[in-house]
């Protein structure tokens, strides 16, 4: 049975999943039930330390505490996940699809819930949001799919003698997540990891802990065993203990590079698995013979998503020079044009960042651009809503920065922030030097009419992800995932299966044993 999430309000109490109709307004939640959950429960923790507070973009209001877990905890959602193992891994793919489908189905009822709970705790537009739990559903259908599949090879030996493969789970898998992405990050996590036989503890950021919580409910309304998929929440100590656990078979974590290395130095202690998809500073490349139209749209998609926090954002837009004033007066126009505001109304296109102090960093990264140099053609300060409630928000207009060059700050580091910086450049060849002139590799994108330079840039720009004449776009059936210290393994695609499972190689003597001794 779904518990209530929410909502002791100024309003009358609406539970979480009342009806598939719009129930919240932003200013007007307070979440008073447990955040953590394992064992088909939503659980209390008892740790006393690291408690913090939740927050609202919005408007800036505490929205609940966060309870962390402890060792004890962490030992207990561990324990149900493997006691959930022993069974969902006997299961054949057909049933465990079966039940992945049902989650799949109640994602796609409760869609506008879950979108508005993503919004009031991470601060998007509710059209984004809704486009994010799509991504959730869409990714567990897929992976549900890929479930009956799988499947080993039988190779033929001599003598009659054979040898079969069998593609076997891992075990208790464990998700960490970044806070930009709450709910389509545990699912793309829980999706692939489910489908193969493995259960799953999951931890959100501290700074988004809601929706994975959402999830877990969901998979148990759906049939899961008690301790398939569960959440503990915390900050660094309890993905630690998670890291650390003897029990724990793989880490797969999304968040920042130097989280990143921690996370691989701990998971190498147990020869763990992991998968980690890192930080970005992503090329996108504008030649002269782009529809500049749609050049200027990819740009705006590549940049200004989510607040401009995302991974894969094409920060580092080099624009030919021939095309670069009419590129410049166009993006700007747009970027202008764009709507800040309350995430929860229909017309916001930019909510507010995540919390204070990574406004206040984005912020900063601005002030840094203008001293090293840079022109600041568009936003880039503060911004306070009309909307009284929402004035303790976290809101910034989207910044376009010209006159870059490679040396800047705002060029060089991952801002993860609506900043757009502009460079010039005037041949291929040097624009794909400077573009490839990075330790990270998630993304590229390139904007050209000409079908052959697209794929010569392609096979030559250094990135997991590369985009013609489009960006950001990530259909679950793609493989999503960053070349150099943007990350390791991938998400999405046939292939993250291999990432969620290992494979015995059985051989069978027909005949007698052919002895040496
Ligand atoms: N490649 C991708 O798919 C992808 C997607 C989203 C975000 N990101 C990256 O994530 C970053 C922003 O997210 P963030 O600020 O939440 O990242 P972060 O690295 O600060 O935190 C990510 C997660 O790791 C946990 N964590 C922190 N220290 C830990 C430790 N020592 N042991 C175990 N867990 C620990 C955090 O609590 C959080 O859940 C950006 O760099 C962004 O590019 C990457
Ligand atoms: C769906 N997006 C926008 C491409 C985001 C992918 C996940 C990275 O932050």
């Amino acid at each position: 049975m779904l518990h209530r999430l929410a909502t002791s309000l100024r309003r009358p109490a609406v539970p979480l999943f009342a009806a598939a109709v719009r129930c919240l307004s932003s200013g007007s939640v307070d979440i008073k039930v447990p955040l953590n959950f394992w064992a088909g429960k939503r659980r209390t923790s008892q740790e006393k330390c690291n408690k913090e507070n939740v927050y609202e973009p919005a408007t800036g209001r505490v929205l609940c505490p966060l309870e962390p877990c402890g060792a004890a905890e962490v030992n207990q959602a561990v324990e149900a996940a493997k006691s959930a193992f022993g069974h969902w891994s006997k299961m054949s793919g057909m049933e465990r699809a079966k039940i992945m489908i049902e989650a799949a189905h109640i994602i796609e009822r409760r869609r506008e819930e879950i979108a508005e709970i993503e919004v009031v705790n991470n601060g998007k537009s509710i059209t984004e949001a809704r486009l994010d739990v799509d991504s959730a559903r869409l990714c567990i259908e897929y992976y549900a799919a890929l479930a009956t599949t799988l499947a080993g090879q039988h190779v033929q030996l001599p003598g009659g003698s054979f040898a079969y493969t069998r593609r076997e789970p891992l075990g208790v898998c464990v998700g960490i997540g970044a806070w930009n992405y709450p709910f389509q990050i545990a699912a793309w996590k829980s999706a692939p990891a489910l489908a193969c036989g493995n259960s799953m503890v999951f931890k959100p950021s501290p700074v988004t802990p809601v929706t994975a919580v959402l999830l877990a409910e969901i998979y148990a309304m759906a049939g899961a065993p008690e301790g398939l998929y569960n959440v503990v929440q915390g900050g660094q100590e309890t993905g630690s203990l998670l890291c650390h656990h003897p029990d724990v078979a793989k880490v797969s974590f999304t968040g920042s590079v130097p989280t990143g290395k921690k996370i691989m130095e701990m998971a190498s202690k147990g020869v763990k698995h992991v998968t980690l998809e890192l930080g970005g500073k992503s090329p996108l490349l504008i030649f002269q013979d782009s529809d500049v139209e749609n050049a200027v749209k990819g740009a705006l998609m590549a940049n200004f998503l989510s607040q401009g926090q995302v991974c894969s954002n094409g920060t580092r837009v080099f624009v030919h020079k021939d095309i670069l004033p009419e590129f410049v007066e166009e993006v700007v126009k747009r970027t202008r044009a764009i709507e800040i505001g309350d995430p929860l109304l229909e017309s916001t296109r930019m909510g507010a960042l995540v919390s204070r102090s990574h406004l206040e960093r984005v912020l900063s990264f601005v002030d840094q651009a203008k001293k090293e140099g840079a022109t600041v053609l568009c936003g880039g300060e503060p911004f306070v809503p009309s909307d009284p409630k929402l004035r303790g928000g976290y809101y910034m207009t989207p910044c376009v920065l010209g006159n870059c060059t490679d040396e800047m700050t705002c060029v060089k580091e991952e801002i993860f922030g609506p900043v757009m910086s502009v460079l010039s450049f005037e041949s291929e060849e040097e624009v794909l030097l400077r573009a490839n002139d990075t330790d990270l590799g998630l993304a590229a994108g390139v904007f050209t009419s000409d079908v052959k330079r697209a794929h010569r840039v392609v096979e030559h720009l250094k990135a997991g992800s590369c985009f013609i004449n489009n960006y950001n776009i990530t259909p679950v059936e793609v493989p999503f995932g960053g070349f150099k210290m943007s990350g390791i393994g991938r998400e999405n695609g046939q292939v993250t299966i291999e990432h969620y499972s290992q494979l015995k190689s059985v051989y069978v003597e027909m005949g007698d044993v052919d002895s040496l001794f």
